[in-house]
């Protein structure tokens, strides 16, 4: 059986290779100590909003990265800032029949991976929210299948990913795929700044406003920088900013979709936060304002966001209420 290794496996890692190691695939999980002491002491454990709640026998997580020369599959699963050190550790290490994916949010992990390995690196995304609840328990909070780059190289895993309840969708336009996931990632700074579980965020128009602001300036950088946005939703892209301005009564009625998310579940950048650690901003709205610098386009909104958060990564956080934020984001 091919064996797939699982690197930098954390809240994503630990819930998409539990659900392959469950259905019987050989993975392997590269990682922290931290979190291989966790699933040692508790075991590892996933969960999603169908009810799902399966408890994985015999994990194999190590913190070695020589972990991963057994591998034909290696799926990427660091936060940005950590994918330049994961490319140079991998390069050396790889099988010379492997296939690397990046299941990262942002623009440039792949790019950045291909810089220094050798083997097919593959784009995927990620629609969906895990949070890391302790205990080795890693819960599924909204919903969505993985999309993958259109490439033969892994159709012996589709079977595979299918049996696990995790299908992969394969397209040909995976750059419109992943400006399509970065706008919505727009709200992961607001999210953060907000304090609040996603759910309670997105219920109040203030800070849905915030979100649409961040969404109409990226659309205009991106529409003269010429990147299209993917249909994910079941509204085009640009049409989004325009339903989350909508009182919230009419909200909670057309966009019951959007609401359908855990009351528990946050954006990966409020856990960042929480645990005191970088965040992926630059790689999220940090875009939108090097695009916007590059074409010539004002992206004063997510200039400020990308400012929010670095203040809190200093040390400065505290939790915004929607008209505060709404208010510093839209102050010219
Ligand atoms: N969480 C979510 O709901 C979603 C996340 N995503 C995206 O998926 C990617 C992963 O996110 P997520 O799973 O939340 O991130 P996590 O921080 O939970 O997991 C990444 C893990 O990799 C570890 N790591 C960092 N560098 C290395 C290294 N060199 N070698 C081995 N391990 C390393 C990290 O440790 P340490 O903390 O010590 O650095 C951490 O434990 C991100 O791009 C994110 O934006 C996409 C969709 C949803
Ligand atoms: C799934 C989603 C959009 C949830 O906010 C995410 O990608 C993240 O938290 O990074």
């Amino acid at each position: 059986m091919p064996r797939i290794a699982v690197y930098g496996a954390g809240s994503i890692g630990c819930y998409v290779g539990g659900r392959l190691a469950a259905v019987g695939a050989d993975v392997v999980f590269v990682g922290r100590q931290r979190i291989a002491d966790e699933v040692r002491e508790h075991g590892l454990r996933f969960s999603d909003l169908d009810g799902a709640d399966v408890r994985v026998a015999a994990v194999d997580y190590r913190t070695d990265p020589d972990a991963v020369v057994d591998a034909s599959l290696v799926l990427v699963t660091v936060k940005s800032s950590a994918t330049p050190d994961v490319a140079a550790a991998l390069a050396p290490l790889l099988r010379n029949d492997a296939v690397v994916v990046s299941l990262q949010n942002g623009l440039s992990n792949a790019v950045v991976l291909r810089e220094k390995i050798t083997r097919p690196v593959l784009t995927g995304m990620v629609p969906f929210n895990v949070v890391a609840q302790g205990e080795g328990l890693f819960h599924q909070g909204s919903e969505g299948g993985i999309e993958v780059e259109d490439s033969g190289l892994l159709a012996p895993y589709l079977s595979l990913f299918d049996a696990a309840g995790l299908p992969l969708t394969v397209r040909s336009d995976m750059d419109a795929v992943l400006w399509a996931k970065l706008l919505l990632n727009l709200n992961n700074p607001i999210n953060a700044l907000s304090g609040l579980p996603l759910k309670t965020e997105l219920s109040q128009r203030s800070y849905r406003r915030c979100i649409a602001a961040a969404q109409r300036e990226a659309l205009a950088v991106g529409k003269v920088a010429g990147r299209t946005a993917a249909r994910l939703t079941p509204l085009p892209p640009a049409w989004i900013p325009r339903l989350l301005t909508v009182p919230d009564i009419v909200f909670r009625n057309v966009a019951s979709s959007m609401l359908a998310i855990d009351p528990l579940a946050r954006s990966s950048m409020w856990e960042d936060l929480e645990a005191g650690r970088v965040t992926e901003v630059d790689w999220i709205n940090g875009e939108v304002v090097r695009l916007g610098r590059e074409y010539g386009v004002a992206t004063p909104v997510n200039d400020r966001l990308v400012e929010l958060i670095r203040d809190a990564e200093r040390g400065g956080r505290r939790n915004w209420s929607g008209p505060e934020l709404l208010d510093v984001l839209l102050r010219r």
